[in-house]
């Protein structure tokens, strides 16, 4: 299988990496397309096999897969200015937030499109991609595209193209939202003295050990914030202080906005 990346960013990046760990593509049969001429000799030093081109240099692509992965306000450029029309034999993969199936068909005149919603813990193996697909593509396609979608981590198919963007919302944007209450939780840790190493190995050493307790317990997300809230405790005291201040739905409200956003992105 060959494979195309067009937009080697931090995603195009973090897949290629992964395909070519688990030996699903040589590096031979994967070309890697920039806007920037000026990257292409960093990307190249990386990947010494791999072609790597600039899109103003572009006048066909040879793949058997289209990784589309700029960002969704340059996608109207790259359709508008893309010299050649995709073989009807290619299948194109885009990881853009919020641009529908529909829209990247009519832009690239192309029906066979799957849309993914990767997140940037695939740098590791470790992330989780939502997925759906234009009729049309055949189940070997959809197998060949879960396969390398699980080398960057687990995937699930979605039939309801809609829910990517709360998947977006949710999963996508959401290792940014694990950060902020992870440098919430340092900076408390520093206002009380604590040294800003210890409190980083504090905080991700909890947030470590509450996840696996979250997978491995058979408690519910209630039961087990109430095994750690004692009666007229700590804990108590700071999730009062969450409520009060409606922490819980703000949190919500953030993630309604980010899905709201993706919506918009195809417009
Ligand atoms: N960063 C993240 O955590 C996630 C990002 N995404 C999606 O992945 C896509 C890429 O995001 P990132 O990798 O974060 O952005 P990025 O900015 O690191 O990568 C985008 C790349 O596309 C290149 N590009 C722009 N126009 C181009 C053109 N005409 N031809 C060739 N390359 C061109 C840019 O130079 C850049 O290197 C976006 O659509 C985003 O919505 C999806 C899931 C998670
Ligand atoms: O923030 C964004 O728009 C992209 C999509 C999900 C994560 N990053």
């Amino acid at each position: 299988m060959k494979i195309a990346v067009l937009g080697a960013g931090k995603m195009g990046i973090s897949f290629s990496k992964s395909f070519l760990k688990y030996d699903l593509i040589k590096q031979e049969n994967l070309q890697l397309i920039t806007r920037n001429k000026n990257n292409i000799s960093a990307i190249s030093q990386e990947f010494p096999r791999v072609q790597v081109l600039a899109f103003d240099e572009v006048s066909t692509i040879d793949a058997d897969l289209v990784i589309i992965a700029v960002k969704p306000q340059d996608f109207a450029f790259v359709a508008e200015n893309l010299t050649f029309k995709f073989k009807e034999n290619q299948l194109l993969l885009s990881i853009m937030a919020g641009i529908s199936i529909e829209k990247i068909q009519n832009l690239l005149h192309h029906k066979a499109v799957v849309r993914a919603m990767p997140n940037s813990p695939s740098l590791l193996g470790m992330g989780i991609t939502g997925y759906t697909s234009a009729p049309g593509i055949s189940f070997t396609q959809l197998i060949q595209i879960e396969r390398l979608l699980n080398s960057t981590g687990r995937s699930v198919y979605l039939e309801d193209e809609n829910l990517l963007d709360g998947v977006t919302a949710l999963s996508g944007s959401g290792p940014a939202y694990f950060y902020y209450i992870v440098d919430a939780m340092i900076k408390a840790g520093t206002e009380m003295g604590i040294e800003e190493n210890l409190s980083k190995l504090f905080v991700s050493q909890t947030m470590l050990g509450a996840y696996h307790l979250i997978n491995n317990s058979d408690k519910n997300l209630e039961e087990l914030i109430q095994d750690v809230a004692s009666k007229g405790g700590t804990t108590e005291a700071a999730l009062k202080t969450f409520d009060d201040n409606r922490l819980k739905e703000i949190l919500k409200e953030g993630i309604l906005a980010a899905e709201k956003r993706a919506q918009e992105l195809n417009n």
